[in-house]
Formats: structure tokens, C-alpha cells, sequence
């Protein structure tokens, strides 16, 4: 190699250093799925003219899955199937791969954090010179190592989202929560022209049951009542709890017809509900509610809080009626 090439390779070189350092800087600044998944699914390739790459994780538990799944947007949600998802990874050398067409070359790089390997990340290209045997791999080395971090970084950061959005006692949204995928779902809505079902339930005389059989009774209601919820709707419909034992569902392209055979279901799931006393004896439940069907608009646009203000008044004309009644609310204009 002449002097001229050595000089060409050292500015190359030092020309993918900056780029990995600029990389890693925006690498270091993500703090949920979203920054993160955009950044390497799409900056990756991007900022260093690859083909294709492939990022495949560890995830015994399926926990991973499901943090990634409550926190990307559905429109970001195709992600997700970008991604590969194993429960274990044989321990894998950095260095070129064997690759199919359309692409010639391939190099695959662990993803390591205090030895233990957190997935693999592969990187394609259509020039069969691009990764080869004699190529120095220890930057990008370095980059998955990063990589890793980040990956460690922003599942903790999301799981500190998550404890501020979720209620403690019963695993469902709290009012910020709820208020995030109204949100959410109003913008869905928006753009797919799809109506979306909001039911406001509130526990009938709960204060007797706390009375009568102590606070722990009543807490176990509350969770009954959440579980009981999660089996009658869509494992991915938002339940919140809006306050003490009142609680709020948002059921997604669910109709005025849908509703009426939806809310019976709930009315006699919550009847039915075993709960227990501390001495072991059941304690029956019933609750009322009001219901109404959102159909979110450009021009203008419906508040939860505004929601909730007009259901809560439905609500206290189903207590009135006698309880263990649902009314409809007469949604505004
Ligand atoms: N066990 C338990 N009780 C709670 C919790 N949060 C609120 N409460 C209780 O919920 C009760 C609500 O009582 P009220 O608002 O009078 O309503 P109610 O007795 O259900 O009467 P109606 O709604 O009119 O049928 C109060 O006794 C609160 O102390 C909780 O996290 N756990």
C-alpha cells in the first residue's frame, strides 16, 4: 500500500469515527422505545449507507415485547415486526455472516452488557466488498456496546413511565394513564374515521363493603373488578381508574349497538365476581355506570375531561334509579 492509500484510509477511517460518535451521541439521548426502535431501525441504515440491518433480542419473558408494545404508537407498531424477538441466543463472534441475496456481505455484532449477550444486530449490504474477512470490526464494536447500554437505559426509563402511569393497587391505568391513550385513541381516530366506546363504572355502595368487611375486602374487590374487566374486553382496551372505586374503559371501534350487548356482559360479569372476606364468605357486588360512543372530529376536539364530566352526571342518575344500572349518555355535539 502506497502513502496516498494510507492517507485515504486514515481520513475514511477517521471520517466513520465522527459519524459513529454523532451516532452514539443520539444513541445516549434516547429515553423511550420510540427514540430508540427510529434511531437503529431507520438512522442506522441511513446514516451509514447500509442496505438492510436485522435486530434481533433476547426476551425470555416476553417482557421486552410488552414494554415496547404499550409504549410505540399503533402507527408505530409495525416496528415490532421489524424486530426478532428470541427467548435465548447462542453466543454469537462479531464478524462477517453468510447472507442471502439481494444482499452480498453481512456482519453480525453481539449486543453485550457485563457479558451478557442482550441480542445481535446485523448489518447488510449489497457490496460484496462492504464486510469482509480482513475488516477492523472494533468500532463497531464499540457501537454495539453502546447499543447495548441504551437498550438497558431505555427499558428502565420506560418501566419508570409505566409505575407513573399504572395504579398500584389494580395494574390498570391511573388517570394520567387513561388520559395518554385517550388521547392516543382520539388521534387514531381521527385518522382512520373510527368511533371509539367510553363506559365510566363505579363500585355500588362501596363504603359498606369497606365498612362491613374491612379495607383489605374492599381492595380485593378493586382488583376483582379490574380482572373481571380484563376478561370481558381486549387484552390491548385501556381500563383506568379515574379515582377511589371508580373506573373507565375504552373500548375501540365499538358502536352504540356493540354497546348494548357489552355493557349487560360487564353488569352481570361484576355480579357474578368472587370476592371474599377475610373469613372466606362472598361478598356480592354490583356496580352502575353511563356509556357513550366518541367520534373524534378535526374541528373539534372532545376532552377526557369533558367525557367523564358529562358520564359522571349519568352516573349519578343511574345511582338515583337504585343502582346496579347503566345509562346511556347523550354524547355533545
Ligand atoms: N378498600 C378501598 N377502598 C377505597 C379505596 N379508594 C377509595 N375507597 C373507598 O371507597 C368508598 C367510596 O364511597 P362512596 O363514595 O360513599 O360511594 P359508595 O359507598 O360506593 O356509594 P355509591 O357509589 O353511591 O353506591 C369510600 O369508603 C373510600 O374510602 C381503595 O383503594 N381501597
Amino acid at each position: 500500500m502506497d502513502l496516498q492509500q494510507l492517507l485515504d484510509n486514515a481520513r475514511r477511517n477517521e471520517a466513520l469515527l465522527h459519524r459513529l460518535q454523532a451516532f452514539e451521541l443520539q444513541l445516549l439521548s434516547c429515553q423511550s422505545w420510540s427514540d430508540l426502535l427510529r434511531l437503529l431501525l431507520q438512522g442506522l441504515p441511513e446514516q451509514f449507507g447500509l442496505d438492510d440491518i436485522r435486530l434481533c433480542l433476547v426476551d425470555a419473558d416476553g417482557q421486552l415485547y410488552q414494554s415496547m408494545g404499550q409504549s410505540l404508537t399503533p402507527e408505530q407498531a409495525p416496528w415490532l415486526e421489524a424486530l426478532e424477538f428470541v427467548t435465548h441466543l447462542p453466543q454469537c463472534r462479531p464478524g462477517p455472516v453468510a447472507v442471502n441475496p439481494p444482499w452480498h456481505s453481512g456482519l453480525v455484532l453481539p449486543l453485550l452488557r457485563h457479558e451478557r449477550c442482550l441480542g445481535k444486530l446485523t448489518l447488510f449490504s449489497t457490496r460484496r466488498d462492504r464486510f469482509g474477512d480482513d475488516m477492523a470490526t472494533d468500532f463497531l464494536q464499540h457501537l454495539a456496546a453502546v447499543i447495548a447500554a441504551c437498550l438497558v437505559m431505555v427499558e428502565q426509563s420506560e418501566q419508570q413511565t409505566r409505575l407513573a402511569l399504572t395504579d398500584p393497587l389494580t395494574g390498570v391505568e391511573n388517570r394520567r394513564g387513561f388520559e395518554r391513550l385517550y388521547t392516543r385513541e382520539w388521534a387514531r381516530g381521527l385518522r382512520q374515521f373510527h368511533e371509539f366506546a367510553v363506559i365510566l363504572l363505579d363500585l355500588d355502595f362501596f363504603k359498606q363493603v369497606n365498612d362491613q368487611h374491612g379495607h383489605a375486602t374492599g381492595d380485593r374487590a378493586l382488583q376483582a373488578l379490574c380482572n373481571t374487566l380484563r376478561q370481558i374486553v381486549r387484552p390491548s382496551d385501556p381500563i383506568g381508574r379515574l379515582g377511589g372505586e371508580e373506573f373507565a374503559l375504552l373500548v375501540p371501534g365499538c358502536s352504540w349497538s356493540q354497546l348494548d350487548s357489552l355493557v349487560p356482559r360487564i353488569q352481570q360479569a361484576i355480579r357474578q365476581m368472587d370476592v371474599r372476606n377475610d373469613s372466606g364468605q362472598r361478598v356480592t357486588m354490583t356496580a352502575s355506570g353511563s356509556y357513550l360512543v366518541v367520534t373524534p372530529r378535526a374541528h373539534s376536539r372532545i376532552e377526557l375531561d369533558q367525557v367523564i364530566r358529562l358520564l359522571d352526571k349519568y352516573l349519578y342518575q343511574a345511582k338515583a334509579q337504585g343502582r346496579d344500572c347503566f345509562l346511556a349518555a347523550r354524547p355533545p355535539n
